[in-house]
């Protein structure tokens, strides 16, 4: 819950951007690894787990469950209580700056007889949890929390559990899961249906554990459909490295002149895929080498290059669930773009570990560029390559996407960007400074 002392970082405008960049594993991926095999019966050995705070938090919790979470050689080790066989923390859970870590555990204690207090830091403190303790009540589980539904919050689960059948209000892959990961331990079916498809690492991975989760498009939108009381089985997973994480070296290179950089290995799950779209209807030299399939999702080893004639596009709103963590970093290559950039359908940005649209609007305009926004959309007029100005100190929130999106600001600006803090890249990306400077970028 603490955090340390503010670590400001600045990036001064940077030489070529070139090499391979290894970006670590996928945070959704990491954090529902930890889950569903805590939930497993028998072991489950992870590779690749991304080790970013917001992981370690959910590991964290997943002892104080009664799972045994542990490190050994390179590789993550769970052994599992199997479903229904949580056990009542002996104290708060505190899930530190994760709101997938928060919203996914109260999904799957909700439907098991015991309390549980949680809370997180002041970023995590400030978000909405209605939106996970509204379906969870359908089960049977009653919340406690501070006013707005927010943190510190006690959740009593339900012994007597019920299944559910819920519409998502808002596109949410953290409401779907907590729902569906309530439902595993519900006798009878559970049903999701969300109006747009968000990222579905759950349903997948739920059935490679052994639960089965049936998906249907129908007019109502997209069904999903889980069996409760299911054995989970422990198995080996190799994370795939983060997209949203590649995100960074690959807007970086495009915006940094003379830059050529290689980030092999990313995944390109549709649900994930929308800002390498979005970047190559921009005008970016963005190619996707290697295409191949990993583990039953497409892949490939991402290649971009600095690209000077970019123009700004409006991006279609039913692209948002799938790069809702990539607007921030989209917008400062928005700023270095011909013409104006429209993002809209994007409120749920407001509700971030900051409000994102807010923190990147206010340093962007703080150095000159336009933005204009309203509560679900904001466009941002480009200024062309090499037009970004920098020379700003901007705050970051306690938000890690925003610190790195104005770091990469600096390497591609005039004079250097300082970030307040940034602390929070822990949380999802602890090597983005060394990658970034194995590439070249120098930071002070
Ligand atoms: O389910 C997940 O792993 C996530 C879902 C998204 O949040 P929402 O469900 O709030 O859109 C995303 O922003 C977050 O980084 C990870
Ligand atoms: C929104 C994010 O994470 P979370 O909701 O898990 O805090 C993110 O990583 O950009």
């Amino acid at each position: 819950m603490s955090h340390g002392p503010a670590q400001p970082l600045t990036a001064p405008a940077s030489g070529p951007l070139t090499g391979v960049a290894e970006v670590p594993g996928d945070k959704s991926i990491s954090h529902r690894s930890l889950i569903l095999g805590a939930l497993s019966e028998g072991e489950t050995r992870i590779s690749g787990l991304l080790e970013g705070q917001d992981v370690l938090d959910t590991g964290a919790a997943m002892r104080a469950f009664g799972a045994t979470v542990e490190k050994h050689g390179g590789d993550w080790v769970v052994h599992g209580v199997g479903v229904g066989g949580l056990l009542e923390p002996e104290d708060v859970i505190d899930c530190g700056n994760s709101g997938t870590g928060v919203r996914l555990l109260m999904g799957v204690a909700a439907t098991h007889g015991f309390a549980v207090t949680y809370t997180g830091d002041a970023s995590l403190r400030s978000r909405p949890m209605a939106r996970v303790t509204e379906p969870l009540a359908l089960f049977g589980a009653q919340a406690y929390g501070r006013s707005g539904g927010r943190l510190p919050m006690t959740v009593v689960g339900a012994s007597d559990p019920i299944p559910v059948a819920y519409t998502t209000p808002m596109a949410s892959a953290q409401v779907k899961s907590a729902v569906l990961l309530a439902g595993l331990n519900a006798p009878g079916e559970t049903v999701v249906t969300e109006r747009e498809a968000t990222r579905d690492h759950s349903e997948r991975m739920l059935r490679g554990f052994g639960a089965q989760v049936e998906t249907e498009r129908t007019a109502e939108g997209h069904v999903i459909r889980l069996q409760g009381r299911p054995t989970l089985r422990g198995r080996d997973i190799a994370v795939p490295r983060d997209p949203s994480s590649a995100a960074f070296p690959v807007c970086a290179a495009l915006i940094v002149p003379g830059s050529d950089v290689l980030v092999p290995n990313i995944g390109l799950n549709p649900t994930r895929a929308g800002l390498f779209e979005t970047l190559r209807e921009m005008g970016a030299d963005l190619t996707y080498e290697n295409p191949r399939e990993e583990g039953g999702e497409p892949a490939a080893d991402l290649r971009a290059r600095f690209s000077p004639d970019m123009k700004g596009v409006e991006v279609p709103p039913d692209r948002a669930a799938s790069m809702i963590d990539e607007y921030p970093v989209l917008s400062v290559v928005a700023a270095c773009a011909e013409g104006t950039t429209v993002m809209r359908g994007v409120a749920e940005l407001r509700v971030k570990e900051s409000d994102r649209i807010a923190a990147m609007a206010t340093g962007l305009r703080a150095m000159g560029v336009e933005v204009r926004d309203g509560p679900d959309w904001w466009e941002v007029d480009g200024l062309g390559a090499g037009g970004l100005p920098g020379g700003v100190t901007v705050a970051t929130h306690l938000d890690h996407r925003i610190a790195m999106s104005f770091l990469v600001a600096g390497m591609a600006a005039r004079r250097p960007v300082t970030v307040d803090d940034s602390g929070p890249i822990a949380t999802s990306f602890p090597i983005f400074r060394p990658l970034m400077e194995g590439l070249g970028a120098a930071f002070a």
